[in-house]
């Protein structure tokens, strides 16, 4: 579904992605490597939210230079802060808002937000103002309302960094379940133990591209002190 053709990224004049060729087909995808590695730039390159300064990125053979509202119907975006996402007063607005701007009719957004809250456990909260909610609270809301949106993908950035053990697991499983192609950035190497593809980043590079049993060692080499 994306793919990357010769993709370079810099902030200013200072590259932080470079040379990056990679076509990603697979259902659970994650990427680990270390801070400052180029991950969470490589992430927002999937749906969009930046578009790389030399290079492609094609999402169903869709240019995020160009198609950028297009790519963002099909790949949705879970920031590691909700915080970032929460936009509206309340649980049940926030879950509407996006619906509402896609344009479906009241009776249409009322309906779903009331399915979308159900299933993620967040129906008695619908009318809770959002900034009140608990950190684990925000992450389900947050990635409720990503998912009231029916994307075809969605993208994780360190989905579970801020979190408690116990939520810590509630979202990973939360993860495991989605039908959806994820693409999840992560430093926990719990979380994407039976993914399919593990792409591990260094200093803006691809530097293995191997399944969690073969990338996850790979990566820990990597991160060995000197
Ligand atoms: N908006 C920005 N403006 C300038 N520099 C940035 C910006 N975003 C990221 N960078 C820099 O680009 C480099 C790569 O950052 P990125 O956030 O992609 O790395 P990362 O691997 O996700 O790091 P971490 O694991 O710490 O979240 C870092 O040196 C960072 O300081």
């Amino acid at each position: 579904m994306f793919l990357f053709e010769d993709v370079e990224h810099g902030y200013g004049e200072r590259r932080v992605l470079h040379g990056i060729s990679v076509e990603l087909t697979e259902r659970r995808i994650a990427v680990i490597g270390a801070n400052g590695s180029g991950k969470s730039t490589f992430a927002r390159l999937l749906n969009g939210l930046q578009v790389p300064t030399a290079g492609r990125v094609l999402v169903d053979g869709l240019d995020t230079r160009t198609e950028g509202r297009a790519v963002r119907r099909k790949v949705g975006f879970v920031f590691q802060d909700p915080d970032v996402q929460i936009v509206m007063p309340t649980v049940a607005e926030d879950v509407a808002f996006g619906l509402k701007h896609r344009g479906l009719s009241k009776k249409d957004v009322a309906a779903r937000v009331a399915e979308v809250l159900a299933e993620h456990g967040l129906a008695e909260l619908r009318d809770r103002p959002a900034h009140l909610l608990s950190g684990g609270e925000k992450q389900r809301l947050a990635i409720a309302a990503v998912l009231a949106l029916e994307p075809e993908c969605v993208v994780f950035d360190e989905p579970t960094t801020m979190l408690d053990l116990r939520t810590k697991r509630k979202t990973t499983k939360v993860i495991a379940e989605l039908p959806h192609q994820v693409v999840v950035v992560s430093h926990d190497l719990d979380l994407l133990s039976d993914f399919d593809r593990v792409l591990v980043f260094d200093e803006g590079r691809i530097v293995e591209d191997a399944p969690p049993a073969r990338a996850i060692p790979a990566y820990l080499d990597l991160m060995a002190p000197c």
